[in-house]
This record gives structure tokens, sequence and C-alpha cells, in this order.
């Protein structure tokens, strides 16, 4: 079956939903007497303690704002409620949506994320439980992008995948697993398959140090039970649940050999996620780089196109990482300027389509009949032909 999306009636520019999460110190950060610098002052400022110097009052603000600041207590729970949980259910809509993570090694991105893929898909769970009257597909995809190079995360094959660009579905993956979901339990297997397969490096700032992008897919199709397969149309959506690498420099982390490669990759990608930030973030005009990093081309749609996007920016309260964090809040202000075009996905089977174009035919050939004008009837007749030919060349 040839499936065709349409444009949905509703359509909504918004921008990026931004938040920032203050982790904790941790014991090593407290063992070394490490002074906590961060301060979430109200529910969507954060500023910075301690004394700045005159150069240094000149150069970085104080207080930063975004769209929700979530404090060192704050819980995960209370993280995906307030700063994730719309965006990332507006896939059960049939609109596209996506949440990343944003932040230096050992800020909490995988901690957060972990917790904000599960309270989702709890969600997305419970919901399909609450419209029996609809029938649902749930597939999940997983990826990891390591040194600029795609690797399946569900399949034990370790061969780079291509990034390719398809005339209906714009960049695609070529050969990416695509599980259907048959339940809860087949979930979390799956989602244990991914971690065992992420490559895992160990730096001297986080020893189970992430040194990869990952991004979860989950695809949700759903229509009308009723309906169901008889070549009606569909709402069909996707959600990306994105965990990047660490945003720090290489030299930070000590790191040397492959992990100097691996550092250079990261901020490369990194580079280009942050450029095509700050480009959108400063309208439209202009080239948007894209296609410089496979992480900006596979999440293209998601930065500035057809979904709806949150960032969550974690953040590590340590003196010692404060320029990290100034970054960290350099892209997340950047981040809040970018608007975002969500549209609910339609998907229509070729049969859906025929009778939608046959439905378009007769309401025009009425129009045509009441208005009795004249001058407009050779406009008229041209549009019944370009619907003419359009029922063809699909039946
Ligand atoms: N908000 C938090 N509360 C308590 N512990 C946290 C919090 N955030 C992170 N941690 C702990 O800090 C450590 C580092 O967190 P995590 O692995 O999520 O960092 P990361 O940003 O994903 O790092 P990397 O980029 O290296 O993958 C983990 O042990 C995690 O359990």
């Amino acid at each position: 079956m040839r499936r065709k999306p349409m444009q949905g009636p509703s359509s909504n520019v918004e921008r990026i939903f931004v938040s920032v999460r203050l982790r904790p110190l941790n014991e090593k950060e407290i063992a070394r007497n490490d002074a906590s610098d961060w301060e979430c002052i109200n529910e969507t400022t954060i500023i910075y303690r301690n004394n700045l110097s005159v150069a240094e009052r000149s150069m970085y603000p104080t207080a930063y704002t975004f769209d929700r600041v979530f404090s060192h207590d704050c819980t995960t729970r209370k993280v995906y409620e307030e700063g994730a949980k719309e965006v990332a259910l507006s896939v059960v809509s049939g609109i596209n949506s996506s949440v990343f993570a944003y932040g230096q090694t050992s800020s909490g991105k995988t901690y957060t994320m972990t917790g904000i893929t599960e309270y989702s898909m709890a969600d997305i769970y419970d919901y399909i439980d609450r419209h029996k009257e609809r029938e649902f597909i749930l597939k999940l995809s997983a990826m990891e992008i390591y040194n600029e190079s795609v690797r399946d995360l569900l399949s034990t094959d370790s061969s780079p995948l291509r990034v390719l660009d398809d005339p209906e579905k714009g960049t695609i993956v070529e050969k990416l697993t695509e599980e259907t979901l048959k339940n809860w339990s087949h979930f979390k297997e799956l989602l244990s398959i991914c971690e065992a397969q992420r490559q895992i490096g160990e730096t001297s700032l986080n020893e189970t140090s992430s040194r990869s992008h990952q991004i979860l897919r989950l695809t949700m199709e759903s229509s009308v039970r009723e309906f169901f397969g008889n070549g009606t149309s569909c709402l069909a959506a996707t959600v990306n649940f994105v965990d990047l690498a660490g945003s720090e420099r290489a030299s930070q982390a000590l790191s040397a050999g492959t992990r100097l490669k691996e550092g250079c990759h990261i901020n490369r990608s990194l580079l280009t996620l942050g450029t095509v930030i700050r480009k959108l973030s400063k309208g439209r005009s202009g080239h948007v780089p894209y296609r410089d990093s496979k992480l900006t081309r596979i999440l293209q749609s998601s930065l500035g196109g057809n979904a709806r996007t949150a960032i969550i920016c974690t953040l590590s309260p340590a003196r010692i990482h404060v320029e990290q964090s100034r970054n960290t809040l350099l892209f997340a202000s950047c981040a809040k300027e970018v608007a975002t075009n969500a549209q609910v996905n339609i998907v229509m089977s070729d049969k859906a389509l025929v009778k939608h174009l046959q439905r378009e035919l007769s309401r025009l050939e009425n129009e045509l009949r009441s208005s009795g004008a004249t001058s407009n009837i050779s406009d008229s007749a041209a549009i019944l032909r370009e619907k003419d030919i359009e029922i063809e060349k699909v039946i």
C-alpha cells in the first residue's frame, strides 16, 4: 500500500520549550568540597551566586530565564510533567515531537532521559488503554551516532547505516530496524538491548560516560478500530527521545587517543547543532547547515520543522564546571528563540486518497453548478481536469 502523508488542518508555529535541570553535587564533588554556585530562585530563573569579578560582570549574565528551571531537589517525574510531557504526548494526536537532553558529561542527561522516555511510554500505553475505539500500532527504532557514523541499536550488526534523502519522507536511515511493539515488557526488553549496545566509555569526569548520541524513535499510527485496515486514513507521528553525548571540550575530559577522536566527532556534531540552533534563533534567513553533521541531518525536522520540541539542558552545580555550565545556558538561550511549525500528520492509503479526491471533485462540481458564473468556468474546468489526472495516477 502506497501511503501519502497529508497536512492536517491545524498548523501551529511555536517556540522550542526550553528548561534547565540542575543536578545535586555528587559524592566526588562533595568529597572535594566543591562549591555549588547555581540556584533556581523561582520556576523560571536560575542565577549564578558566586561573586563575579568586574571583568566577568561585563561578559556574563548572573540571571538566566527559561520556560522552566528545575532545582537540584526536583524529581525526574516533575521534570517530565512540567518540561516534556505535553510535547512528548503530542504524538498521540498525530503531531511529531522530540525531547532532547543537552549538557556536559555527568550533568544528568542520561539520568533525565531514561526517566522521561519511560514516563512518556507509560502515558502513551495509558492513553491506548483509555481509547479502545481506536487501533494503535507502535514501532520502535533506536540508533546511535558515534564518530559520525550511524549504528542500529536494535541489531547485532554494527556496520554503519547510510543516511539518505527520500523525496516523500525526508531524511531516512537506511535499513534501520523498526520493531513493532507487542506490549510494555517488549518495550523494556528492547530498551535493555539498546543500553547494552550503546558505546560506553570511561573518562575522568563520568565513569559510565556515554560517548555517543542516542536517538530512540517511537512511531505511532492510529485509526478508528471500525475502519482499521479498510483503506482508511490514519494519524501517524513519531516522537524522538534524544540523549546527546557530553558537550564538553575533549581536553576537559583529559581525553587522549581514541577518546580524543571521539571528542572531536562529538564536538563536531554538537558544534553543528549549536550553529543550527544559533542560525534558527536569528530567524530563517540564510543557509542553515543541517547537512554538516549526521545528528542535525537526522533531526532536521525537530529543529525548526514539522515537530514540537522540548530541550532539557542539564547542569552541574559545581564551581569547577562553571565554564561548561555557561556554555550550556548560552545554548539554551539560543534554543528558546527557535520556532517550529508542527502539523497533524494524516496518512492516507491509496483507497482513502481516491475517496478524498472524489469528494473534492464533487464539491468542486457542485460549486461550479451553483455559482452559474461563466467567467470562471475555464479555470474550474482546469481544476477538475487536474483532479481527474491525480485520481488516475493513484488508481
Ligand atoms: N538530578 C540528579 N539527581 C541525582 N543523581 C543524578 C542526577 N543527575 C545525574 N545524577 C547522577 O550523576 C551521574 C551522571 O549522570 P548521567 O550519566 O545521567 O550524566 P550524563 O550527562 O548522561 O553524562 P554523559 O554525557 O557522560 O553520558 C549518574 O550517576 C547519575 O545517577
